[in-house]
């Protein structure tokens, strides 16, 4: 598992951990960490030019003690300082390892509007971490407008993004804005290399996309951090979770999942959910709707039956009109639920004494059932994925690059498997068959959704093979995936 702390999380933990150890102690696994991060991103230090950013917080100390070890490997470390005060021992050690320091550098780059000197190998970010408010100051924002191009490696966090949430400065914060730089108020790092734990921002979008990947260097934090109320399922934890058959199992026992979805209208969406329903997962499945799509789909799954007992439902993918009428039935039989598409906007907030239910809306979908913006929903995925986990007393999966899976207690499982391939259309209704059959499989609400999200992103990865799929690309790629955690 990866989890993410949060800022107060995080303090508390580094202070513990630092009345046992050495003054400074701390910083220096930290800087060392981040200096072989560099040296690797670099392919190695030495005659590589590093420029660093240094704002006035412990960042820029890291920033500083990380230049003064790739300084000693060779490498030519000139630090920005763009704070109104600087880490002094880390500058120290910078020097003293040979390093250059540029005070005023910043605003003379930035007024020519480009570099003046040689173009840096890579940019360090140090200029704010954890202690940093949303949103970045004029210097710094003149000088990465002036270094724009560069490959940069964060410190922590990319400087800018708010920590705790994955939320990125607003444009309404125009305030200290300058024209070099129009659009981004914070950081795109190619790396962000992080310490002790990951934090909500590293894996929750719209952040996690401006970190690039993320590499996590062990401080010896571990023992001293809390439960992490945001994770990401890794393919140890997947395995570990994955239902498989006993040596006396048989269909039943396995579990059977029924499909309501797909209708005279969207008869695809029908038969993309069965696809991912009918990968092997649940030990049977049904279909319940429109004849001829009911057709369409035992002639591409033989082995789909009808009507009759099931041990987990999904509804309204392709639903149309009766996609209303489809979650009434299912919520009668009690079973757990899993609610797409059309059926959502039947849903009400007391459906959960029904039934344990899954909602996989995307940001569009769950803009029509809470009223909230999509734009506002995309860019606080978070906070919204948790507001309706809690509104509707269900998991809610929210859609996109990285899925958000919301537990209304609180806990928040994000997927970082998947490929840009996947946004393609119908591609929704095969996760939602996928979830259905580990629901079917005796998976609860929150491990279903978190493990067919998970798989369903492996496997459209496998199927794209870097090059573009279709939804009907995906289901049949679910079994090899499984295979390959399996064995
Ligand atoms: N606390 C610890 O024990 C450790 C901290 N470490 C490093 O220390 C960092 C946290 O250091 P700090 O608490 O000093 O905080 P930061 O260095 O993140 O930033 C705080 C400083 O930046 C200023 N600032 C805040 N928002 C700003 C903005 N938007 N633009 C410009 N300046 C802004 C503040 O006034 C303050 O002076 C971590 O992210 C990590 O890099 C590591 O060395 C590991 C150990
Ligand atoms: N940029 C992206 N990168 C990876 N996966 C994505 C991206 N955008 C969307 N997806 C995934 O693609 C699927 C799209 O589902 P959905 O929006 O319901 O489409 P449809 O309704 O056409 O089936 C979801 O699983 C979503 O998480
Ligand atoms: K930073």
């Amino acid at each position: 598992m990866r989890r993410a702390h949060t800022v107060e999380q995080v303090r508390a933990a580094e202070s513990a951990l630092m009345a046992r150890l050495p003054d400074g102690a701390l910083m220096q696994r930290a800087a060392y960490g981040l200096a072989l991060a560099v040296s690797d991103f670099l392919g190695g230090a030495y005659g590589r030019r590093v420029l660093l950013l240094v704002g006035s917080g412990d960042n820029g100390g890291d920033a500083l003690y990380a230049g003064a070890v790739l300084a000693r490997r060779g490498a030519g470390v000139e630090a920005w300082l763009l704070g109104d005060h600087v880490h002094e021992q880390g500058l120290a050690a910078l020097r003293a390892a040979g390093g250059r320091v540029e005070r005023p550098a910043a605003r003379r780059e930035a007024a020519a509007g480009t570099l003046l000197g040689p173009r840096p190998d890579v940019v360090v970010d140090g200029i704010v971490g954890i202690g940093g408010r949303p949103g970045l100051r004029a210097s710094a924002l003149e000088a990465l407008a002036a270094l724009r191009g560069v490959p940069v490696v964060a410190v922590d966090t990319p400087s800018g993004i708010d920590v705790d949430t994955g939320e990125l400065p607003s444009s309404q914060q125009g305030a200290q804005r300058s024209s070099a730089q129009d659009a981004d108020r914070h950081v795109r790092a190619d790396l962000t290399v992080t310490f002790g734990t990951l934090k909500p921002a590293h894996l929750v979008d719209p952040a996690a996309a401006a970190c690039g990947s993320v590499h996590l260097v062990d401080i010896g934090l571990a023992a001293d951090l809390p439960t992490a109320t945001i994770e990401a399922l890794q393919p140890a934890d997947v395995t570990a979770l994955i239902p498989r058959p006993t040596q006396d199992a048989h269909k039943y026992t396995r579990g059977v999942v029924g499909i309501r979805a797909g209708s005279s209208s969207y008869p695809g969406a029908g038969l993309l959910s069965v696809a991912g329903a009918a990968t092997g997962l649940a030990g049977m499945v049904r279909y319940v709707g429109d004849q001829a799509v009911a057709d369409r789909v035992r002639e591409a799954h033989p082995e789909v039956v009808g009507e009759g007992r099931v041990q987990a439902w999904v509804v309204g993918s392709g639903g149309g009109e009766e996609a209303g009428d489809h979650l009434r039935a299912a919520l009668t039989d009690g079973v757990s639920t899993l609610v797409d598409a059309d059926a959502l906007a039947h849903l009400t907030t007391t459906d959960h004494e029904h039934a344990p239910l899954v909602l996989t809306p995307h940001a569009g979908e769950l803009s029509a059932m809470t009223g909230a913006p999509r734009a506002e929903i995309e860019s606080a995925p978070l906070r919204h994925a948790r507001a309706a986990a809690e509104r509707y007393r269900a998991v809610v999966l929210l859609k996109g690059r990285h899925t958000l899976v919301a537990h209304p207690d609180g806990r928040v499982r994000v997927t970082t498997t998947g490929t840009p391939w996947l946004a393609t259309a119908g591609a929704g209704d095969v996760l939602g068959g996928v979830i259905g059959a580990l629901l079917a499989a005796g998976l609860d609400a929150f491990d279903a959704a978190s493990v067919g999200s998970w798989l369903h992103g492996a496997a459209a990865t496998l199927a794209s093979g870097g090059g573009p799929i279709t939804a009907g690309d995906v289901a049949p790629a679910v079994p090899r995936v499984v295979a390959d955690l399996l064995t």
